[in-house]
């Protein structure tokens, strides 16, 4: 079983460019009265720290509370449209594409046999709406609405098309039985939404954040739909909050939650202002935009907090690549690694694939008969040494597979390293203030009721014609 393996923070590299360990040692004790404030509740907004704890009171509960909805869905439909934004969408896509076939929606029958989940209400780009309700044309959808606040403008909209989408296509009965909601367990539109038309509903805990949700229903149901193992998904959760927040794990060698926290603090407080997590499959793309989600809307407050990117290898290494190596030296980067590759055996790969002898005289005989993931791993060798020489900062998450345990466990360690991390700046990382600027304003421009004053105000700034305006130069 995986778990006798371990996750390593590997940050010598990074020693090499920037004296870490000098500067962590002076951050310990702030980090250790940091986790305990997190553990306490004692912190900023400790209304929003139920996460903490839920992975091992809760889950249980909702593992077996999901299990007749998930035969439900699995019975009657062959597609699950996940209508959501943030952090309400974000960890169920990272899990889904690490672990499902890439292709399943292509093949169905021959790869994948559980429904495939699509993904509405994270934009409101007609473009790719009107692609999805054509897919969907070819299966039999049922939808899950999530929305822990019920009022999100993208997925309220999507949610109002999609659901007459199905009611089109099969009545208004059978529409209803194809639609589920998970929402804030006791008030909020979704809430209302769904008991006025009896849609079964799941609940996201009031003192759950989304970005911090994907341990509760939000992430549970849709992936155990998709037939993601999520009693190994949490059980993963489990492990790394035991090993993280026990009493006895104050130390940064052995606690990767207290380690990442601490080295982020000192980078940062070092200049250097953005992190890249690098990824190496394009299966991995999702799980950097959760992380992106986790950091960003947790960090950045009062106009500090590092800016959290992110680069897929080796595919970026040919666009970003030139930056990392030679651009300003304000960046960071930590690398996810998967030591076995080829952990998705037991899942979505089928095969081994090793470089074949050929007659193509293509200069690349040398590698004949190696193993694919010898190249990626001399790849990665390579940049994490190019990297450092070019003073970038090289952290290396190595994950000994890519499965739903591990998986589980890793994105519950960033949870806490960044809870953590933000008690110790002195920062709140579970608010976000700072959303509701842009959403002020687009209601007071689309004219929502009782936005009026605004929305004069906004009009005007936006037509002072005086300013500078860019000019259309070539016409059709
Ligand atoms: O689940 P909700 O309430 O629709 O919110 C979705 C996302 O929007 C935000 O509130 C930001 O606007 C995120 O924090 C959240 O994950």
């Amino acid at each position: 079983m995986s778990q006798e393996k371990r996750l390593i923070l590997d940050w010598t590299k990074a020693h090499d460019v920037f004296p870490i360990e000098k500067h962590l040692s002076n951050e310990t004790n702030n980090l250790i009265s940091a986790k305990k404030s997190l553990l306490s509740g004692k912190g900023k907004s400790p209304e929003f720290t139920g996460w903490v704890n839920y992975v091992k009171e809760e889950c249980p509960n909702i593992l077996s509370s999901i299990k007749k909805t998930v035969d439900t869905i699995s019975n009657h439909s062959d597609a699950v449209v996940i209508v959501g934004i943030g952090g309400s969408l974000l960890g169920t896509k990272a899990v889904y594409e690490a672990l499902t076939h890439t292709y399943a929606s292509i093949n169905q029958e021959s790869f994948h046999r559980k429904p495939i989940l699509f993904w509405a209400g994270h934009h409101i780009a007609l473009d790719e709406l009107s692609e999805l309700l054509d897919a969907l044309d070819n299966y039999t959808p049922s939808i899950i609405v999530v929305s822990k606040s019920g009022g999100t403008t993208e997925p309220a909209l999507a949610f109002r098309i999609l659901k007459q989408y199905l009611e089109d296509r099969f009545g208004c009965d059978e529409a209803s039985h194809r639609i589920f909601a998970i929402t804030d367990p006791q008030d909020g539109t979704l809430l209302k939404i769904a008991k006025e038309n009896n849609y079964p509903y799941f609940p996201i805990p009031k003192n759950v954040g989304g970005r911090y949700s994907v341990f509760t229903p939000v992430g549970l149901l849709p992936l155990a739909i998709a037939g993601i193992n999520v009693t190994e998904f949490v059980a993963g959760a489990v492990q790394a909050f035991d090993d993280c927040t026990s009493e006895k794990n104050h130390s940064i060698e052995t606690n990767p939650a207290l380690c990442y926290a601490g080295i982020r603090n000192v980078l940062y407080a070092n200049k250097y202002k953005i992190e890249s997590l690098c990824t190496w499959t394009p299966k991995a793309r999702g799980i950097a935009e959760w992380w992106k989600q986790l950091f960003g809307e947790s960090d950045g407050k009062e106009n500090t907090g590092i800016f959290p990117a992110s680069a897929n290898f080796t595919t970026d290494l040919h666009s970003l690549g030139q930056y990392f190596q030679d651009g300003e030296r304000h960046l960071f980067a930590t690398h996810i690694k998967i030591q076995d590759e080829y952990s998705l055996l037991k899942g979505s790969i089928k095969r081994k694939i090793k470089i074949p002898e050929s007659n193509l005289k293509d200069g690349f005989e040398f590698l004949a008969g190696k193993d694919l993931s010898y190249v990626q791993n001399e790849a990665q060798q390579g940049t994490f040494l190019a990297h450092s020489d070019g003073k970038v900062p090289t952290l290396v998450w190595e994950l000994p597979e890519l499965n739903a345990w591990w998986l589980g466990y890793w994105m519950y360690v960033n949870m806490l390293a960044c809870g953590i991390g933000g008690y110790a700046r002195g920062i709140n990382p579970f608010d976000q203030p700072g959303v509701e600027d842009y959403k002020n304003n687009m209601f007071a421009l689309m004219g929502k009721p009782s936005y009026a004053d605004k929305a004069a105000q906004i009009k005007s700034r936006l037509n002072t014609g005086n300013r500078l305006r860019s000019l259309g130069l070539t016409s059709k």
